[in-house]
């Protein structure tokens, strides 16, 4: 630690400051059946998540009548090597197949605990944990550069809080583009509609990438839907009209929003996906994929996404026109 007065380290000082900073709580961490080490977050009102140092992962966000907020693939693979189908999940550090890298090779790799997240203070309690995952650990032959990952993952009284964050370690310039892959539960599909994204120019998967407009009030499913919105608001709704009740995804510096559900035939086609899965759920990402995100040589990037559930009382149209197309900030 350094003593600034003096702009260099006083180990007498240090070790007073070390004594007196309040002591964090343990991390309440164990093996799980599969031998993969799980954190269990918890908080005061009851509710939980579950994170997973394979793929910096949550796996599991029960509010707190543990209820089950996420989605989880009947077929999840959950042998290291394979990328767990459902949860929480950072795509990093290419999201999809447009460039040289395999999409989100970050899932792959076992994080480990970040002892100091620095610049964000260190938590002290068990409600926080702050993993990293270096580029060393990372098979990058084809772009070799030096980088770390940071993911805080923080849980509060109806919410789920993930700030990622990307340092370039290297003396050159760090390009990426990335996803944060929310599977949301859902009671059925053709029940959800997702508000905030109208009007938005997106990319279609399903039609080679062909650039389309947003036609309609509000996105509906009736079958596969694998689009890119662009430049969208800071705040998106999606909202379950049988279980009543809606997530709010709030995000920061991750400009665009991924909407996929495979629907019936795609969930058949994939391995670990229950043929009936996709009625069960909804991805919907915060993510920077139109552009690439930049950084100068050790330069970092600070991401931000909060997802909150609320009740049913939280209906379609109840959003405010002005924050669904300027987030919290006032209009141009
Ligand atoms: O399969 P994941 O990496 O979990 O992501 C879910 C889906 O997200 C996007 O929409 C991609 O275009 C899909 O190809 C992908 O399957």
């Amino acid at each position: 630690m350094l003593d600034w007065k003096k702009g260099k380290v006083n180990p007498f000082m240090s070790s007073i400051r070390a004594r007196l900073r309040p002591r964090p709580m343990p991390l309440n961490i164990f093996q799980d059946i599969d031998g993969l080490p799980r954190i269990i977050l918890t908080e005061p009102t009851g509710s939980s998540a579950q994170v997973l140092l394979y793929g910096g992962q949550v796996v599991s966000w029960k509010n707190e009548r543990k209820e089950e907020l996420l989605f989880m693939s009947s077929k999840a693979n959950w042998k290291q090597s394979n990328a767990i189908r459902g949860g929480i999940s950072v795509s990093l550090p290419q999201f999809g197949n447009l460039g040289s890298l395999e999409h989100g090779s970050a899932r792959k790799r076992l994080w480990s605990l970040d002892r100091d997240p620095s610049p964000l203070s260190p938590s002290e309690n068990q409600s926080s944990v702050d993993l990293i995952l270096k580029s060393t650990g990372l098979d990058l032959k084809s772009r070799p550069c030096s980088f770390e990952f940071r993911l805080r993952i923080s849980l509060s009284a109806g919410k789920l809080i993930l700030i990622p964050r990307v340092r370039n370690t290297d003396n050159k310039a760090l390009s990426f583009t990335l996803s944060i892959t929310n599977y949301l539960s859902v009671s059925d599909i053709s029940e959800v509609r997702v508000e905030g994204l109208e009007t938005l120019d997106y990319f279609d998967n399903l039609m080679n990438r062909s650039k389309f407009t947003e036609q309609a009030d509000a996105i509906t499913f009736d079958g596969q839907m694998d689009r890119v919105y662009l430049r969208t608001p800071k705040k998106i709704a999606i909202i379950d009209h049988e279980k009543k009740r809606t997530f709010v995804l709030q995000k920061n510096a991750m400009p665009d929003a991924v909407v996929w559900n495979p629907g019936y035939r795609k969930a058949k086609a994939l391995s670990d996906m229950g043929d009936d899965d996709y009625k069960f759920m909804i991805c919907v990402d915060s993510a920077a994929v139109e552009t690439q995100i930049v950084l100068k040589p050790y330069e970092e990037w600070q991401g931000y996404q909060e997802l909150s559930n609320v009740s049913s009382s939280y209906c379609s149209g109840q959003l405010d026109p002005c924050k669904v197309l300027y987030g919290f900030q006032s209009p141009p």
